[in-house]
Formats: structure tokens, C-alpha cells, sequence
């Protein structure tokens, strides 16, 4: 492994002599956050107390191997399918920001791993200093407010958020309705330099050009009939943190106009006022509509476009994730149940993780809502989701479906099977384990072909 690295000789990156390697050390220990330093090979040679604390839990680390200590592999991460911030680093001769899913005391967590490259005396690359900086806008196992999830879809739109949270940059999230955007929105704002300021949402839909005006920019005593004091708008209200445009598709033209004027000189007048006033606010959209689109058919302004879509983020479909379900499932049932510890049964689990909800998580959420009002008991089952289930959730009827299943061509096993799947569960009557009997295979292995079905 060390061979391989003689051809980096980077001169941007610091030299590190074996005097100064025990320096390092020491001074790395007085750090609050959590950093050890590796050698090339993925050893960890010192780790400093708060990584010791926060990963280790107090045990001696040095020695160990990095994807060892956090992903309980027995090879490299990337030899195990995840990106490696070390031969990442290695290969740009820089340092390396990823996103991974680390073991702690805790449970799994979302932590960013920012890892730098250090030169020995020779010149060569061989060894690494890592940071982690554990995120707490999203967690990977059941909490009861805030994002939850751990999918891949999941995961890359978490390392986006993080990545632009920092920055002053418009963000833009695109994404289906009711896959959490204004929640993004509200843990980029967290993570952001803004989060002590305030986090002001604002619905585009609906707006006339008085409302938007006045709910925006305020307006003064006097300036039109009932207003009988100053009132300030959400720009000002937004001063110092984050405003949140949701739905910004929905802006009639003349509005957009509005946005824009705003947008590029920095200042809006009240509704009656004459003087300019600066805004101070970071700004974060959200549309579930095809902005570039709409765009190109001259109903959304090119230029507002390209101002508000500096970083575009997509929040996943439902379906996208659908291994994220049961950790939805879960964390949403400790929200909305009024009797705290209930539980879903694993069949339940799985019949969720098996639906398409075209209403994404704020449908599976309506869902459990209703299910958790009507069980009575601890466990919440199949039964109780299938009663309070909208009609929409189940796929249409194939065809021929209602009256018997049928096919009018030859077609491949496999489409056949998903075909008979789909149309045996429409017509069951919601008993998956009595399904899967009558089809001779496990209730296990059904789910897991339903998930296809899908
Ligand atoms: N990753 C997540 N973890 C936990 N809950 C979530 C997550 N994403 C969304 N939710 C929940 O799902 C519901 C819908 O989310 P939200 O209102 O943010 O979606 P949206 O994309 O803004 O919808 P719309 O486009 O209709 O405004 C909310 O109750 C929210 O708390």
C-alpha cells in the first residue's frame, strides 16, 4: 500500500517529520472534535480524547483498522461499496469531504468525514488526519422529530444538504409532494451559520399580488384601508436567517417580477413606505412542479430561474427509498400515537414497505395516524393498515384483474409472476400470511417479491 503512494508528491500538502508526528498528537487531543490519524495502510495511529469518547467508547483505538472501527468491515470501504475519504484524499493530493453511516456507543449516526492528506519527511503521502463532524439534522434510527432515514437516495440528498448548509447559496428543492422538503428546509437552516436567526416558511400558493406584497414586504399605517399600524412583513421578520419560498411554482408572473426585484438589489420598500430597506435573509425554494419546463413554456421567469437555482437538491420519491419505510414507520408512529410504546408487527412493517404511496411520507404518516386511533391493543397489524388504507394506494386493477386473472399473449415467467402477485393481492382480501400459504412460499419471500411488484 505504501509503495503505491511514491508517485504523490504534492507540495500543498504539510510535511510531517516523526518529531512532529507525536506534536500532532498531542495537539490533536486538545481539540473538540472528535479526529484521529491514520497511515496509508487504514491504521489508526492515535485517536484524540473526543474520538476516543464519541466512537470509541473510551476503548484503545490505535492499531485498529478505520473501516474496522466504523463500518465493522473487514475490508476497506471501498472495497465494500462505500466511497473512502482516504483514497479519495490520496488521489487528489487534498482533502476529502463524504457522508457515511458510522458505528458509535449509540447506535449508527450520520457523520461527515472531512479527511486531509499529510506528506513524511520523504515527501511522500503517508499519513491522514480525519475529522468527523456528526450530523444532527437527520438521524438513522427511530427518533421523534426531525429527518429520519439511511437509504442510498437518502444519504446522497443528506450530503448535499450538508454540503451547501454552510454557505449562503439559494437552494432549491425539487421533489414530489409530501417527501419532506420543508422539513430539508428547515435542517439546512440548522446546519447553517443562520441557525440562531429565525426560519420563516412562506406558501406561494394562493398569492394575489396585494397579499404577497403586504404578507412580504409589510406595509405602513395608512396604506390602504384597515391598516391601521405598521406591519412587518416576512422579509424582515426573516432578517439574520433563513426564508423559506414553498411552492414557488405557483407564483403568478407579476409576482415572480416582484421576487426578482428583491432578489437583486437586496432591499423591498413597504407596502405605502418610500424608503428601500435591506433584506438580510438566506433564501431556500421548494416546487414539486418541473420549473425547467415551465421555463421553456414562458410560465416561469428565466432569470428568476437561474437566481433561485443555485443549488438544486431532489428530495426522493417515497418509492425511491422504500427501504427507509419501517425507520419512517416507526419514528412516525412515536409522533402521532397518543399512547407512547406501541409497536407495528414485523408483518405490518413489511406490508408498508411493500405500498407505493403516491402521497409520499405525508400519506404514510395520514395512514398510521388512522391505524394507530383504531388498534386497541399494543402491536398495530396488517389488519388495522389495511382498514384505514385509501383506495389509492392499491395499484389499479390489470386488465381482466376483477373478474379472474388472465393473459392475451405470451409473455415471459417473470412479468407473468409479477402479474399473477398483483393481481392475487387485490383480490385476497388483505391477509398476507394466509396469501402466502395458498401460494406456497413464505410471507417473507412474498413481500420480498411484492417489493417488485411495485
Ligand atoms: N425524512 C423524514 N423523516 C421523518 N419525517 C419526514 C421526513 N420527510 C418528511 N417527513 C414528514 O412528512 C410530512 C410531509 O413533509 P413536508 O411537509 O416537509 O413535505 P413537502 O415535500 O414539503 O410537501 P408539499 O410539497 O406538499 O408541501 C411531514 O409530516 C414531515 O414531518
Amino acid at each position: 500500500m505504501l509503495c503505491q503512494n511514491r508517485q504523490h508528491r504534492l507540495t500543498e500538502v504539510p510535511v510531517l517529520t516523526s518529531h512532529f508526528l507525536s506534536e500532532l498528537i498531542s495537539f490533536l487531543d486538545g481539540l473538540p472534535e472528535p479526529r484521529i490519524v491514520m497511515s496509508a495502510d487504514y491504521r489508526i495511529i492515535a485517536a484524540n480524547a473526543a474520538y476516543t469518547r464519541e466512537f470509541g467508547g473510551g476503548r484503545e483505538l490505535a492499531g485498529r483498522a478505520c473501516y474496522e472501527v466504523s463500518h465493522r468491515f473487514n475490508v476497506p470501504c471501498d472495497q465494500a461499496g462505500e466511497s473512502c475519504p482516504l483514497k479519495l484524499s490520496l488521489e487528489a493530493g487534498e482533502p476529502q469531504r463524504v457522508l457515511h453511516l458510522h458505528h458509535t456507543p449509540r447506535g449508527e449516526e450520520h457523520v461527515l468525514v472531512e479527511t486531509s492528506p499529510i506528506r513524511d519527511e520523504t515527501g511522500e503521502i503517508a499519513y491522514f488526519v480525519e475529522t468527523m463532524r456528526l450530523v444532527r439534522q437527520a438521524s438513522s434510527r427511530v427518533a421523534t422529530s426531525g429527518l429520519v432515514g439511511r437509504s442510498a437516495a437518502f444519504s446522497s440528498m443528506l450530503e448535499k444538504m450538508m454540503r451547501v448548509a454552510p454557505s449562503d447559496a439559494a437552494v432549491l428543492l425539487l421533489g414530489e409532494t409530501g417527501t419532506g422538503k420543508e422539513l430539508v428546509a428547515h435542517a439546512i437552516h440548522e446546519a447553517s451559520a443562520r441557525e440562531e436567526g429565525p426560519f420563516v416558511a412562506v406558501d406561494c400558493a394562493g398569492m394575489t399580488e396585494t397579499l404577497f406584497e403586504a404578507e412580504l414586504f409589510g406595509y405602513e399605517k395608512g396604506a390602504f384601508t384597515g391598516a391601521t399600524h405598521r406591519k412587518q412583513g416576512l422579509v424582515e421578520a426573516a432578517s439574520g436567517g433563513t426564508l423559506f419560498l414553498d411552492e414557488i411554482g405557483e407564483l403568478p408572473l407579476s409576482l415572480q417580477v416582484k421576487l426578482l426585484r428583491l432578489l437583486e438589489t437586496g432591499t423591498y420598500r413597504r407596502v405605502g413606505g418610500l424608503d428601500w430597506l435591506p433584506a438580510d435573509f438566506r433564501l431556500i425554494t421548494a416546487t414539486h412542479r418541473d420549473l425547467a419546463a415551465m421555463v421553456a413554456a414562458e410560465s416561469f421567469r428565466r432569470d428568476l430561474y437561474f437566481r433561485i437555482n443555485t443549488f438544486p437538491i431532489r428530495t426522493p420519491a417515497l418509492h425511491e427509498r422504500s427501504s427507509d419505510i419501517p425507520l419512517l414507520a416507526e419514528s412516525l408512529l412515536a409522533r402521532v400515537d397518543r399512547k407512547p410504546g406501541r409497536h407495528f408487527t414485523a408483518a405490518a412493517l413489511g406490508w408498508l414497505a411493500a405500498q407505493r404511496f403516491s402521497g409520499n411520507i405525508r400519506e404514510l404518516r395520514n395512514l398510521i395516524e388512522r391505524a394507530s386511533l383504531l388498534a386497541d391493543g399494543d402491536a398495530i397489524d396488517v389488519t388495522h393498515l389495511l382498514e384505514m388504507t385509501d383506495p389509492p394506494l392499491y395499484l389499479p386493477v390489470e386488465p381482466g384483474g376483477a373478474a379472474g386473472f388472465q393473459v392475451d399473449a405470451l409473455i415471459d415467467l417473470e412479468t407473468l409472476e409479477r402479474r399473477y402477485l398483483k393481481w392475487s393481492r387485490q383480490i385476497h382480501g388483505g391477509d398476507m400470511e394466509a396469501l402466502a400459504r395458498q401460494l406456497g412460499i413464505s410471507t417473507r419471500t412474498l413481500y420480498r417479491k411484492l417489493e417488485r411488484v411495485n
